[in-house]
């Protein structure tokens, strides 16, 4: 199997300020009432150029689109409106989630606070599907077939070739992992990737008082947020999370969720933004394999 060493670790968060901790003098009395709450960012990437084009991604490194990045420019100045103030960041090693964060960091006046890039919160390798057109797809296979792909728990979807570009071993991003000959992935084997990356790395700088933003794709958080709302297989099968929009999730001390007003059944976090445009956002990603 494959090695977990690639990850940067999380020492450069460490290293950052801690804004929970600093003088009593600059905190606002919200601040102190909400002390033992740990502040949790998700941000899916802005729309990328394949979401536009309707193609199966996984791994394949696209740009956000022209729509993508004003998506993202808009999540930084929700964040800051929200006045949430990440200590440190995480991302992944593909650029449209590491656009996202640049954005967001750049529109909260953050890009200092330190950063951590880390493949275990690539989106889910799509296997032989990465590049397909998504409704080609269904046209081939059938929209059944195609839904189990996209959407079941543990069923992933044909194994890339060796030989092929997309085969994360022929990529120099990831010369010091090893991963199968048949790569792919499902939602199961994401988050199994995913959690301990998350347990390891990111849980403990929560604990020590950091609020944490985290930038990364539509299956790898939905495989952490499967993880922190203890979401059943059958339901996360039905749970589409919306590009470009921050969800602020308040973790307790053992990391388990607080409910909170406004959140979106059955996760426990809110997103920020315009309701009804996230809830059509929703619809979109649901909707491309009608
Ligand atoms: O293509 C992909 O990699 C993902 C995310 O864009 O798509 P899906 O919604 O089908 O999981």
């Amino acid at each position: 199997m494959f090695s977990a060493a690639r990850s940067l670790t999380s020492f450069a968060c460490r290293t950052g300020i801690n804004h929970a901790r600093v003088a009593p003098s600059v905190r606002s009395l919200a601040a102190f009432q909400t002390a033992d709450k740990h502040t949790l960012v998700l941000v899916r990437h802005g729309e990328s150029t394949w979401n536009l084009e309707n193609k199966f991604t996984g791994w394949v490194d696209v740009p956000l689109s022209p729509k993508g990045h004003e998506e993202v420019v808009e999540a930084g100045k929700l964040i800051k409106e929200a006045g949430i103030v990440p200590d440190c960041a995480f991302t992944s090693l593909q650029q449209r989630a590491i656009r996202t964060l640049w954005h967001i960091l750049e529109q909260t006046g953050l890009m200092w606070i330190p950063e951590t890039k880390a493949w275990q919160l690539n989106e889910r390798h799509y296997g032989a599907l990465q590049g397909l057109d998504k409704q080609q797809t269904v046209d081939k296979h059938g929209k059944d077939q195609v839904l189990v792909w996209r959407r079941s728990y543990d069923i992933p979807p044909p194994t890339v070739d060796p030989s092929s570009e997309h085969h994360p071993s022929n990529d120099p991003r990831y010369a010091d992992q090893e991963f199968p000959t048949d790569w792919t992935e499902s939602l199961k084997t994401t988050l199994e990737r995913v959690t301990p990356y998350f347990e390891t790395n990111i849980a403990p700088q929560l604990k020590d008082g950091k609020t944490v933003i985290i930038a990364a794709h539509g299956n790898s958080l939905r495989a952490l947020v499967k993880h922190l709302d203890n979401i059943g297989e059958d339901v996360i099968a039905e749970l589409n999370i919306p590009t470009g929009t921050p969800l602020v999730y308040e973790l307790d001390d053992d990391m388990k969720p607080i409910p909170q007003e406004g959140s979106f059944a059955p996760l426990n976090g809110r997103y920020l933004g315009d309701q009804d445009a996230i809830r059509a956002r929703i619809e979109g990603v649901k909707n491309q394999t009608k």
